[in-house]
């Protein structure tokens, strides 16, 4: 009887954490499962300590001094969030403003799709996607306009995951993935009809490099729009709660430091572009763009528990819990962010390479 008893409550106990694991998924997504939160590229045994390299490095951000370290940092994130992103997020990883009466995952095309709409996509072009993630934005812009979209991250593992997403979402002809730095493409001069970054250029140390190196392989006349990070004329440098809020926001996502609003598009500028337009998509009538990171108490606790559960008993490496415990502070800050309105993270500028640029050497 004793033995049947055991054998019942130990059968409840496993099926219960089956279900709280593998069923539960996260808030947000079901597309990976908790029991698959790994460091990326990085072995079991160094999440804990890249981790704590990383907080190392990006705590102040204002001060860092060696600007040729931060790619290499930047990639360390990506191994670190990627899979915590994935299951709590989905496969785009940025911000959309809320549609009323629709989905996350409308209200996250729609903002993709706009950027296609803006560079007036179409079949046969080649679009580079600069900082392209796990490609979610690239598989909606693909199918969208039917272009051929080249996307380029500094993160070998999301390099695997955006291939395993394009094969699985039958785009593998028309999305192609590559490894690399974009301070430093691996493309020719002149060679991409168009080109868009989402919420991706803010981790480059100087913004002037990357917005030159996508001048390069643009071609003349060509079209590039991007959704930047930055603080807005509302944010003040000398308010203790402003600078807080942004401090927490830059060193939760890897960034060098943010911009303010009024310096990317002259940035652009300065590298050759023509500015064709310039808009906060954040300002209303857009709906605020935080309140999907407002998923509740309960579902933060409730990832919180799943992930801490998996690492003690070492299905997820040593240290994926406080990653995600930063990932939960950081989505703090970045509502407080979004609720004063001192920060935005779609700050879109549509600019063209002149059609008499003279040719890169
Ligand atoms: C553009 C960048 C990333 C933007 C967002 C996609 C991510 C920023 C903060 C992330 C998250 C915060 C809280 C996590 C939560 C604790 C966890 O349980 C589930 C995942 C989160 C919601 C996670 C998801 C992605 C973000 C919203 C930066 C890096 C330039
Ligand atoms: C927040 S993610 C956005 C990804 C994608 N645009 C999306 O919306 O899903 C930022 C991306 O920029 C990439 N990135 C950051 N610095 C980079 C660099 N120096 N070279 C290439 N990619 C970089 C990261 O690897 C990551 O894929």
């Amino acid at each position: 009887m004793e033995t049947l008893a055991a054998v019942v409550t130990l059968g409840l106990l496993a099926a219960g954490l089956y279900w709280f694991v593998c069923l539960l998924g996260s808030a947000e997504q079901k597309g990976k499962h908790a029991s698959e939160l790994s460091g990326g590229s990085l072995g079991r045994e160094q999440v804990a300590s890249t981790y704590r390299q990383y907080w190392t490095f990006f705590r102040k951000p204002k001060e860092i001094e060696h600007a040729d370290r931060v790619p290499d940092l930047v990639d360390s994130f990506y191994n670190l969030v990627t899979d915590i992103y994935e299951w709590g997020w989905g496969q785009s990883f940025h911000f959309s403003p809320s549609l009323p009466g629709h989905s996350h995952a409308a209200a996250t095309r729609a903002h993709e799709e706009m950027a296609a709409n803006l560079l007036k996509l179409g079949p046969a072009m080649k679009v580079l996607d600069a900082g392209c993630g796990v490609g979610g934005p690239m598989r909606t812009i693909a199918t969208h306009s039917g272009a051929n979209v080249v996307g380029i991250t500094i993160n070998e593992y999301q390099v695997g995951r955006a291939r395993l997403h394009n094969i699985k979402a039958g785009l593998d002809k028309l999305c192609e993935v590559v490894c690399g730095d974009f301070l430093h493409m691996p493309f020719d001069a002149e060679s991409f009809d168009a080109a868009y970054s989402i919420e991706a250029t803010c981790h480059a140390p100087k913004l002037s490099e990357v917005y030159a190196e996508i001048f390069r392989v643009l071609k003349p006349g060509a079209l590039y729009v991007t959704y930047e990070w930055v603080t807005t004329p509302k944010f003040q440098p000398d308010n203790s709660e402003h600078l807080e809020i942004v401090q927490g926001i830059e060193r939760g996502n890897a960034l060098p430091g943010l911009r303010r609003q009024d310096e990317v598009a002259e940035i652009a500028k300065g590298v050759g572009f023509e500015l064709v337009e310039e808009r906060d998509l954040a300002l209303p009538p857009a709906l605020p763009w935080w309140t999907r990171l407002k998923m509740g108490r309960v579902a933060y606790f409730r990832n919180h528990v799943v992930v801490w559960v998996l690492t003690m008993v070492r299905i997820a490496p040593k240290g994926v819990d406080d990653v995600h415990e930063m990932l939960f502070h950081t989505a703090h800050h970045l509502t407080r962010g979004g609720q004063t309105g001192i920060f935005t993270p779609m700050h879109m500028i549509l600019l063209r390479k002149p059609n008499n640029a003279a040719p890169a050497c």
